[in-house]
């Protein structure tokens, strides 16, 4: 009865002996079905074609994919280094909105700097770097079952929680964002409900958030997107809890599209709307504005591609995120406490926490 295992104890990303190994997520809810590769273009292209998707997600196999560069190449330490750089410099390029890919490639870059200077062997330069990206993988999990502590300390019993996209196990290395603070609440024993939107275009709630919900038996509902205002007015929707993808220090933050829409809403309807999201979301560099990826036509233009609904040549919008304003946000949830308005100050001191 392996599909009753517990979703929180499934491990989506691996590194083993060189080989980055993940949970295809693109074929979840039909199998569960894991892809591997020593090569990190490989890692991109799973990236970029979204078989790994969610932001802490990205940034771990992003740096994964720069400890198997390093692993299966040979020469002196410079030539190591240089090899590291031309795998961070592709995995940079995979898509450009969440932060924490970048985070975590500052982060190998800045130990692989290290490392040379340091002048270690080339063995050692392998090794330090592959640790360097578990270390990011089990401080991810950490952080999320933290998270899920903290933020479950704002749902009651009796509410009615409304997610959006994926924020579980499968966005991450582990256990959850949003979906992990909905997690830890359950897990306390705490009696709600959950409200799922499917998510379009590519379906992340219905396929992969329902996925989650169900292996926990969470008692929860799929919606589809323009529901949202029905189910906050039929449904009793208390709170909305989502996740990030980017966060600016002024408290604006990206996420799957559709979330600004919801933000409003919640407004209207007096739901409280928390967006859950470790430090390392957030935009340390005082940045104004969000690039916002806009990904193919074909993704709004069919149905997974696998049926046509709609006329061929149709001009489409497809953006990927959108940017809700910190007037909509009630809180933003992270490891290192809940930051309430003004956020400039709140965010500022949780991001000089975590260094
Ligand atoms: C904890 S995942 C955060 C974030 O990432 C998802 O986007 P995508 O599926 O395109 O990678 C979604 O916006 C989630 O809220």
């Amino acid at each position: 009865m392996s599909n009753l295992r517990k979703i929180s104890d499934i491990v989506p990303l691996r590194f083993e002996n060189g080989k980055v190994i993940w949970l295809n997520t693109k074929a979840i809810p039909w199998k569960e079905e894991y892809k591997e590769s020593r090569n990190y273009e490989d890692v991109a292209k799973a990236i970029e074609t979204m078989e790994v998707r969610g932001a802490p997600a990205i940034g771990v196999m992003a740096a994964f994919g720069v400890a198997a560069a390093v692993y299966n190449s040979q020469g002196n330490i410079s030539e190591l280094y240089d090899v590291a750089l031309r795998a961070i410099d592709r995995l940079s390029k995979t898509r450009p909105t969440a932060y924490n890919l970048f985070w975590a490639l500052d982060r190998m870059k800045g130990k692989a700097s290290t490392l040379l200077s340091d002048n270690v062997s080339p063995n050692e330069f392998r090794q330090e770097l592959v640790n360097e990206a578990l270390q990011i993988q089990r401080e991810d999990i950490e952080i999320n079952k933290k998270m899920g502590e903290v933020g479950s300390r704002v749902i009651k019993d009796g509410d009615v929680i409304l997610t959006h996209c994926n924020t579980g196990s499968l966005a991450t290395a582990g256990f959850g964002t949003a979906l992990g603070v909905i997690r830890s609440a359950w897990l306390q024993g705490k009696n709600i409900r959950v409200i799922a939107t499917e998510t379009r275009p590519l379906l992340q709630g219905a396929r992969l958030t329902m996925w989650e919900l169900s292996k926990d038996g969470i008692p929860s509902k799929l919606i589809t997107d323009n529901m949202v205002a029905y189910a906050m007015k039929y449904e009793g929707v208390t709170k909305v809890i989502l996740g990030a993808d980017r966060i600016l220090t002024s408290g604006y933050v990206a996420n799957k599209i559709g979330t600004y829409g919801i933000s409003i809403l919640a407004k209207y309807h007096g739901a409280d709307f928390y967006v859950v999201a470790p430090t390392s979301t957030i935009d340390r560099t005082e940045a104004k504005d969000i690039v916002i990826e806009k990904r193919k036509p074909d993704e709004v233009k069919t149905v997974l591609n696998l049926v046509d609904i709609t006329v061929k040549d149709v001009e489409v919008l497809n953006p990927a995120f959108d940017v809700t304003p910190p007037e909509l946000i009630t809180g933003i949830i992270t490891e290192k406490g809940i930051a309430y308005p003004p956020f400039k100050e709140s965010l500022k001191k949780f991001i000089q926490e975590s260094g």
